[in-house]
């Protein structure tokens, strides 16, 4: 959106008719949808490329961005991180935020962008790995009407549902939401919410779904040639 916004104002500078695009700015400016996003977004100033990391709860979306980072050079946003940093920073917002995720739902969109943009916006790089998100549609709408971007691929690490609790159980990072009760509810929000984002980037053709199963090393040999693919 804000891609658009900017691209309307140097339109604006560089036409004769600019009563009628004044008139439009204006009335942009004044509807409810578009007031809060007049402004410069920085991002638009980038050339971004931005990949979704999707996969059920201990997938190992985490484990193999740390690869690609090392590798290829990304930056590696975890929304589920970000949201744990907001917890520790004793924000306003920090004891909704752990019940949410003590109960495995999913924290409002709003929250989770915000944070995300904000990394981004600090980022000297415009190579992203957004990690854990978008768990719904309504994330996924958010994301594209905050920042103004679609991601140019999404990678779905596809595993079985007894290997990611078997792994979760034995994460031992002192997470409240590394017990068995929090697991089966991630688990029935990942199968009714995370899953239809998931067909809505095949659909697309952005969808790269790999194999999560066997060593970090092996499933990182199925990740490489996503990204060799795609040297930005
Ligand atoms: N291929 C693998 N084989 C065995 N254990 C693994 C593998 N990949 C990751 N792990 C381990 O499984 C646990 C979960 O991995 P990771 O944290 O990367 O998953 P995640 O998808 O980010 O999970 P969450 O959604 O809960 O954050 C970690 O302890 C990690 O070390
Ligand atoms: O976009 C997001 C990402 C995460 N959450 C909440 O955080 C936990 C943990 O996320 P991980 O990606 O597994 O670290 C998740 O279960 C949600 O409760 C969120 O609400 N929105
Ligand atoms: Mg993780």
């Amino acid at each position: 959106m804000w891609r658009r916004v900017a691209s309307l104002s140097a339109l604006i500078s560089s036409t004769s008719n600019r009563c009628f695009l004044d008139q439009v700015a204006y009335r942009m400016s004044t509807c409810k949808l578009f007031s809060s996003e007049v402004k410069e977004n920085p991002l638009t100033l980038k050339d971004l490329f931005i990949t979704f990391v999707l996969g059920g709860p201990g997938s190992g979306k985490g484990t193999q961005c740390a690869k690609i980072v090392e590798t290829f050079g990304y930056v590696h946003l975890s929304a589920g991180e970000l949201l744990r940093r907001e917890i520790a920073s004793n924000s306003e917002y920090g004891s909704m935020i752990l019940n949410t995720i003590k109960d495995g739902k999913i924290v409002p969109s709003e929250m989770t962008v915000r944070l995300i943009q904000k990394e981004m916006e600090l980022s000297n790089n415009h190579k992203f790995l957004i990690d854990g998100f978008p768990r719904n549609e309504e994330n996924r709408i958010a994301f594209e009407t905050i920042i103004g971007a679609d991601p140019d691929i999404v990678l779905f690490f596809n595993c079985p549902e007894e290997e990611m609790v078997k792994r979760v159980l034995n994460r031992n990072q002192g997470r409240v939401d590394d017990n068995i009760e929090t697991i089966k509810k991630r688990l029935k929000v990942f199968k009714a919410s995370n899953l239809l984002v998931v067909d809505y980037y095949s659909d697309k053709g952005k969808l790269f779904e790999i194999d999560a199963t066997g060593t970090e090393e092996e499933i990182f040999e199925r990740v490489r040639p996503v990204f060799a693919a795609f040297q930005v």
